[in-house]
């Protein structure tokens, strides 16, 4: 193939990567690629390497050491494997990696080459040979105390995307250090090493476990333990609609929920399997509320089922809609409102089981999701502690404080990720399923509804109301402008905006963890990490209303976050408040993202 019209060191990162390429898909997409003489394109797939964000490596599935595919695969298992063995030295040999996979194009494919890479350094694998929940993976650390695990998953993210979730010993996904210690060791091991291609070899090999089986059952017993006491749970009206959004969850949930003893739910017929095209969706993310939930609400009503339960497509988030007795239509519980329910239920449920709840306990929430869950802790004598956007931070720091003798019974983000009990240390989309149907229940028994009882909770915790959504932006450069303008950077100095509106609301305080600055501190370093490779400002104004805006970690987006709260001593007027959010988020966008001068896409529903 004719490499020759590009540039030197862009011809020598093709030439490497053909050389240790062995997938016939991918050469087949370079070859065209190189017929075209697209250099830009090449540019982008081939100069760098992907990079742990949000939620691990995440990317197109395509030729180049910046996309998803078999080569980049092999790679990042060399190098995890290589960092492993330096960290636990012969004990990886016992303990062995635990290695899942969804139901996208390839998963399985990169699960096997991954597994294999182990297997070649005699080290015990345990492949989940089914689809499953990334939060099996999470689990199944902690339960057969693995060095760490791998999730084959792109989420949500569109079909053509895919990706790798690496988590260490503590069950946890990997932070700092070991991210940046292991991208390290994969740039050390970049060559395919013997044998590592041969994927049939795999299921020979006697340190191959299947564990599925087994895991499933040790999962029921720590769904029984969370489970409320003495809640009978078959005699309810409620018929419960599921949907796996085409994903792994359906088998796990009716598993889980015949063994924890709820009447079976109804499944959307149409996205029940695994299907990687995800056919009936314009994104296969229950988090774009109505246009994802289209199927389950025709599901629900044909059925006469009043609430929906939907997992994105690897179950390790929840969406919950529900249709009030007597309302006119279905209420799509945001993220926050949804945190805000699990949040007072898992704390009520532990009062219940132990009688009240005691200062070792914590609850976390993400810096952009409500406070809703601050507000109820301060009340309820707990601790509370917020971390950076993504479970990787919740859990890692649960693990910290489990270390340090607290225990966390509850943590959540914004983004439909919830974690109930700290056995599983990420979000589970499963077992917020079965809590939040729990719920569902005790209310019905009480005469009450999810709606309703969110309503009390504001009522008695104050009235928190956000506004999250985002922006579709391709362009790094207009990102990285929009940012500049923000920081409006003079003789080294930031001039951050002041106000809103001409001076209507003033901006009280700012927080920037691209540069590590907080006007709020008084050395102004933040508390919270900083990264220098994604933006994220944060501005509190001065009637309490609280922003941020950053880049996605998973996808090419800017998003916003804002929420304004209410005394709990003074929540009358909420109408009010809702009108002053409005108002503020929308100059917030005019005036901080400046969409059209921006070309920036707007979210489609
Ligand atoms: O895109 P980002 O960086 O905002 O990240 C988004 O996705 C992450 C991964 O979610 P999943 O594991 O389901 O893909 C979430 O943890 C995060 O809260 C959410 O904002
Ligand atoms: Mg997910």
């Amino acid at each position: 193939m004719d490499t020759t019209f590009l540039p030197e060191s862009l011809q020598l990162l093709v030439k490497n990567w053909m050389l240790w390429n062995q997938s016939q898909q991918y050469s087949v997409e370079l070859e065209e690629l190189l017929k075209n003489r697209n250099v830009d394109k090449i540019k982008t797939m081939f100069d760098g390497r992907l990079s742990f964000g949000t939620a691990g490596l995440r990317a197109a599935m395509a030729p180049g050491f910046k996309r998803m595919n078999d080569l980049v695969v092999i790679q990042s298992a060399q190098g995890i494997f290589h960092y492993m063995h330096s960290v636990f030295g012969s004990s990886l040999n016992t303990s062995g990696v635990i290695v899942g996979f969804d139901g996208r194009f390839n998963s399985k494919r990169f699960a096997e080459l991954t597994s294999s890479v182990f297997l070649k350094h005699s080290i015990k694998v345990y492949l989940i040979n089914e689809v499953c929940p990334t939060p099996f993976v999470a689990y199944g650390i902690k339960q057969y105390k693995c060095c760490g695990g791998i999730m084959v998953t792109a989420s949500h993210n569109p079909k053509e995307d895919n990706g790798y979730k690496v988590l260490w010993n503590n069950g946890a996904q990997i932070i700092f250090p070991d991210d940046k210690n292991i991208q390290k060791s994969i740039i050390e091991h970049l060559m395919p090493e013997d044998g590592v291609w041969n994927t049939e070899e795999i299921y020979s090999n006697t340190l191959l476990i299947n564990p599925l089986i087994d895991l499933q059952k040790r999962y029921n017993s720590f769904i029984d333990g969370l489970l409320f006491p003495n809640l009978e749970k078959k005699k309810t009206n409620i018929i419960f609609t599921y949907t796996p959004m085409h994903g792994v969850g359906y088998p796990y949930i009716r598993n889980v929920f015949e063994s924890a003893k709820f009447n079976p739910v109804i499944v959307v017929e149409q996205q029940k399997d695994p299907n990687p095209e995800f056919p009936t969706v314009p994104f296969p993310n229950p988090e774009e509320g109505k246009s994802a939930l289209k199927l389950a609400i025709e599901t629900a009503e044909n059925n006469g089922s009043r609430i929906i339960l939907a997992n994105d497509p690897d179950a390790d988030r929840l969406a919950v809609a529900e249709h009030p007795i007597g309302s006119e239509g279905w209420k799509i519980f945001t993220g926050n409102e949804l945190g805000a329910l699990l949040g007072w239920w898992m704390i009520h449920s532990y009062k219940k089981i132990h009688g009240k709840t005691n200062s070792k306990l914590v609850v976390l929430s993400s810096t952009v999701s409500s406070a809703i869950l601050k507000s109820m802790a301060k009340l309820e004598g707990i601790r509370f502690e917020e971390t950076l956007t993504g479970f990787k931070w919740m859990g890692n720091r649960a693990d910290q404080l489990a270390a340090e003798g607290y225990k966390v019974i509850y943590a959540f983000e914004e983004s439909i990720g919830y974690m109930c009990g700290s056995e599983v240390l990420d979000k589970d989309g499963i077992s917020a399923a079965v809590k939040i149907a729990e719920l569902a229940i005790y209310l019905e028994k009480e005469n009450s509804t999810l709606s309703s009882a969110l309503e009390s909770i504001y009522n008695q915790y104050g009235w928190h109301l956000s506004i999250n959504s985002y922006f579709i932006c391709n362009d790094s450069l207009t990102i990285k402008k929009i940012f500049e303008s923000l920081r409006r950077v003079n003789n080294q100095q930031c001039n951050y905006p002041k106000s809103i509106l001409g001076g209507r609301y003033l901006i009280k305080s700012v927080r920037d963890l691209t540069i590590g600055y907080d006007s709020n501190t008084i050395d102004n370093k933040p508390l919270l990490p900083i990264s220098k490779s994604s933006q994220m400002i944060t501005f509190t104004f001065d009637n309490g209303l609280i922003t941020t805006l950053r880049t996605s970690g998973t996808e090419p987006k800017i998003k916003y976050y804002a929420e304004l709260c209410s005394d709990p001593e003074n929540s009358s007027d909420v109408n009010k408040l809702k009108c002053v959010l409005n108002e503020m988020v929308e100059a917030i966008i005019e005036e901080f993202l400046k969409p059209h001068e921006n070309s920036l896409i707007f979210r489609c529903n």
